[in-house]
């Protein structure tokens, strides 16, 4: 595996369990909408994390916020216990490193072969010989489970599942510490979401990632998170374990987790044995 040369020596070594993005009173609005009012919250070193709320209540927004994409009112945000709002530019490439992100439209380069696709951070970061990136981009594609002839195709040759892996792949390309993943099996049929759920836990076991996911699969969060906090009114109104959910008075992770899909998916009398 290739490890960059990431860490400069002020940066705090984060243990598991401790927090490895805490959010503070974040306030992100557009306009006059204000979209986050005051959100808080801590993802643990180690951890799958699984971000659920109303459709546009804000969680890509979060997302974006937290890899400072998009610009905050107020509040702060650190990622491995360094406040992004303070780093100078190169700082800040070499944090981007520590991350990998699929985006909800985890659109490759339509242009450019997988090979091409997964090397584009590689290309964009580190300095690396053809042949070992080479190397390195059939790691990956064996990592995600894809056979190493993907490497050539390009993407319109490939089904909806096979993108989703190259783009983790992608993802994947720099050897990220975190995982930003925004709704990562929308679009796969159930079968391809359970399977991309089980390589997701997979993978986060053994490369030992803290997993960031905003998702709408009532599924996924049953088998795939450790915690999950769901986002309300520009806020976290609940956040723990799946019980934690399940037992919630609040009106909108009532209706959410009890609601007509959770029971269709047998999803409350599983989560409630
Ligand atoms: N750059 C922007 N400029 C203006 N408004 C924006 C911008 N980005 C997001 N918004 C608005 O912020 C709100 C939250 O959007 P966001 O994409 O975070 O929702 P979401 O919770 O991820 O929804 P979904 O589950 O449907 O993907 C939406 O009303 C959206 O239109």
């Amino acid at each position: 595996m290739i490890h960059t040369s990431h860490t400069a020596s002020s940066v705090p070594d984060i243990q598991p369990g401790e927090p490895i993005i805490s959010v503070r009173d974040v306030v992100v609005g557009f306009g006059e909408r204000t979209i986050l009012k005051g959100l808080s919250l801590d993802v643990m070193k180690g951890e799958i994390m699984g971000f659920v709320g109303a459709s546009g209540g804000g969680k890509s927004v979060l997302t974006r916020t937290i890899l400072g994409l998009v610009p905050k009112r107020s509040g702060t945000v650190e990622v491995f216990g360094q406040d992004l709002d303070t780093l100078t530019y190169e700082q800040r490439r070499q944090l981007e490193q520590r991350w990998g992100v699929l985006f909800q439209q985890g659109a490759l380069f339509s242009s450019l072969t997988v090979r091409q696709n997964i090397q584009f951070p590689m290309r964009e970061y580190l300095d690396l010989s053809p042949a070992l990136m080479d190397e390195i981009t059939i790691a990956k594609v064996e990592m995600v489970g894809l056979q190493p002839d993907v490497v050539t195709k390009m993407p319109s040759e490939l089904s909806g599942g096979m993108i989703k892996r190259v783009a983790l792949a992608r993802a994947l390309a720099l050897d990220p510490e975190i995982l930003f993943l925004d709704e990562p099996t929308s679009g796969l049929d159930p079968i391809g979401a359970g399977e991309f759920d089980e390589l997701i836990a997979t993978l986060q076991q053994t490369l030992g990632l803290t997993v960031f996911m905003v998702t709408h699969d009532l599924d996924s969060l049953h088998t795939v998170c450790d915690r999950i906090a769901a986002l309300a009114d520009g806020q976290v109104i609940a956040v723990g374990p799946i019980d934690t959910m399940l037992a919630s008075k609040h009106p909108w992770v009532t209706a959410y987790f009890h609601g007509k899909r959770a029971r269709a998916a047998g999803f409350v009398e599983q989560g409630a044995r």
